[in-house]
């Protein structure tokens, strides 16, 4: 594929010891070339491949330094765009590498768009669609767990068992064609049946299996919603805090404290959480608070898991009975705070409003009892599951949109069968399954959404 030479920076936009300016294209060696002098004149054009030079960046009009360089040059296909590559290792800073980057425009590079340098990793063929996807996954991964489902699905993964289904049908599809057109075996028709259906049926069932991590592998990629909720003062940002380790949120003994909801995220024993704390749900008149309050009632519906703090200290009142009503249906940890205090709370009441919820009593003040809520809280997730290091998650909402319309047709196509429908019409069922597989992999999709998806990447990357 012919495409036009492109150059970003490909580093953070900050202060840092060293920033890369990335060039990738026909012209990446050349337009470097006629910018860098190298120790005893050494042109980048003679250079050999995956090799990084010392040197500097001369601005062509004026012949004056403009940077203290280590040019990398690495010609296609072996690279990244599987086209050639030069990343200019700069200086950290921002004006010595957008100085250099702008040199490189004026020699011919055209600024890269956000993605592109990825978007030619697929279009060049090196990866597929949802190996680029995990690319982003990576840059945004919030825990080593998140960090290692992207790198297995950048592996090529899921990429490799949506092949192997699609695969799949393509020989039953050609089967089907073979049976057909030898109509003169007697028994024809009752095998292509069956035979369809065994097939469509596994194929189904895959699918089905690759849904079912889609709930665990959303959670790994963005974190357990996690709703701390609970009157105002029994100590929700103290639990925040807690969990975090570190004073995140503000702290007084005054009711009401936490207006707006404080978001952190945090990995609870592997479990990455994206943790809410909530201002306290009251009845009051204070404008401000009053919008928090509503605040944390909307943020409740969203939540994967609800951590409802109660005061050891304070009988339960009419709110916290509320709460406990509000949170019906959903995962809920119930926890007893302050128990350095001396009990007003009637326990037993607690436990029958609980009913089957984890039940965990703390002192956040001495750090009493975070161990045992951190052990629910992973318990109540992966139960350990997760740890299988080779399962193949999918976590894009994407993907899981796309598993659920081939679940659909597929389900078409075998119900179809069943109820004798034209092997045509079945057939139609299969490639339209296969043709939706495709797009998960990015071998059928439009190229706007192609467009759409690498537009949400980083600059340079
Ligand atoms: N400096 C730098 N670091 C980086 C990148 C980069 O582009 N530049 N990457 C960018 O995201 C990531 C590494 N990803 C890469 C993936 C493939 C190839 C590559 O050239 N593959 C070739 C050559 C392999 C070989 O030497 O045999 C190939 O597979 O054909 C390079 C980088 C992370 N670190
Ligand atoms: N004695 C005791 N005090 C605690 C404990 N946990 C928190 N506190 C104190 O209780 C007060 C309220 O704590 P916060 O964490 O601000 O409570 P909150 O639920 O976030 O309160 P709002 O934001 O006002 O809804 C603070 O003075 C904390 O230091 C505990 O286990 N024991
Ligand atoms: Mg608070």
């Amino acid at each position: 594929m012919q495409l036009d030479t492109i150059a970003a920076i490909s580093t953070p936009m900050g202060e840092g010891a060293i920033a890369i300016v990335r060039l990738s294209g026909d012209q990446a060696i050349e337009i470097a070339g006629s910018l860098f002098q190298g120790v005893g004149g050494k042109k980048l054009t003679d250079v050999a491949s995956h090799t990084i030079h010392y040197g500097h960046i001369l601005d062509p009009k004026t012949k004056e330094v403009a940077e203290e360089v280590m040019v990398s040059v690495m010609k296609g296909p072996k690279t990244f765009t599987k086209e050639d590559v030069i990343e200019i290792n700069c200086h950290g800073g921002l004006v010595s590498v957008n100085r250099v980057l702008q040199l490189v425009l004026n020699a011919g590079a055209r600024l890269a768009e956000p993605g592109e340098f990825t978007k030619r990793a697929f279009l060049n063929g090196r990866i597929d669609l949802s190996q680029a996807e995990a690319v982003m996954d990576l840059i945004r991964a919030k825990t080593d767990r998140a960090m290692n489902v992207a790198l297995g699905q950048m592996d090529g993964r899921l990429s490799r068992l949506i092949q192997k289904l699609r695969q799949e049908i393509l020989e039953t599809l050609a089967h089907v064609e073979v049976n057909i057109d030898y109509p003169e075996y007697d028994d024809v028709e009752e095998m292509t049946h069956q035979l369809l259906i065994e097939k469509a049926n596994y194929v189904k069932k895959e699918i089905e299996n690759l849904l079912q991590t889609s709930q665990q592998g959303k959670i790994l990629r963005e974190g357990l919603s996690t709703v701390i909720v609970g009157r105002p003062n029994v100590g929700k940002s103290s639990l925040l805090n807690s969990l975090v380790q570190e004073n995140k949120a503000i702290v007084t003994d005054i009711p009401g404290t936490t207006r707006d909801v404080i978001e952190e995220y945090v990995n609870v024993r592997g479990v990455p959480l994206r943790l809410l704390d909530t201002a306290g749900i009251r009845e009051t008149e204070d404008i401000v608070e009053r919008i928090g309050v509503e605040r944390s009632r909307q943020v409740l519906k969203e939540a994967d898991l609800i951590l409802l703090v109660l005061n050891y200290a304070d009988e339960l009142t009419a709110e916290d009975v509320n709460i406990f009503k509000a949170v019906e249906g959903m995962d809920v940890i119930v926890i007893v705070n302050k128990t350095d205090l001396p009990q007003k709370i009637d326990l037993g009441r607690v436990k029958t409003l609980a009913r089957e919820h984890k039940l965990v009593t703390t002192s956040l003040l001495e750090d009493v009892g975070v161990n045992e809520l951190e052990e629910a809280i992973a318990s109540l997730f992966f139960a350990g599951s997760i740890e299988a290091g080779d399962m193949t998650y999918v976590s894009n909402s994407r993907h899981i949109a796309l598993l659920n319309q081939a679940h659909q047709s597929i389900e078409e196509a075998i119900s179809g069968v069943e109820a004798g429908v034209p092997i045509d019409i079945v057939q139609i069922d299969l490639t339209r399954t296969w043709e939706i597989l495709g797009e998960i992999i990015g071998d059928s999709v439009h190229e706007s959404l192609i467009d759409q998806l690498f537009s949400q990447f980083c600059l340079g990357k």
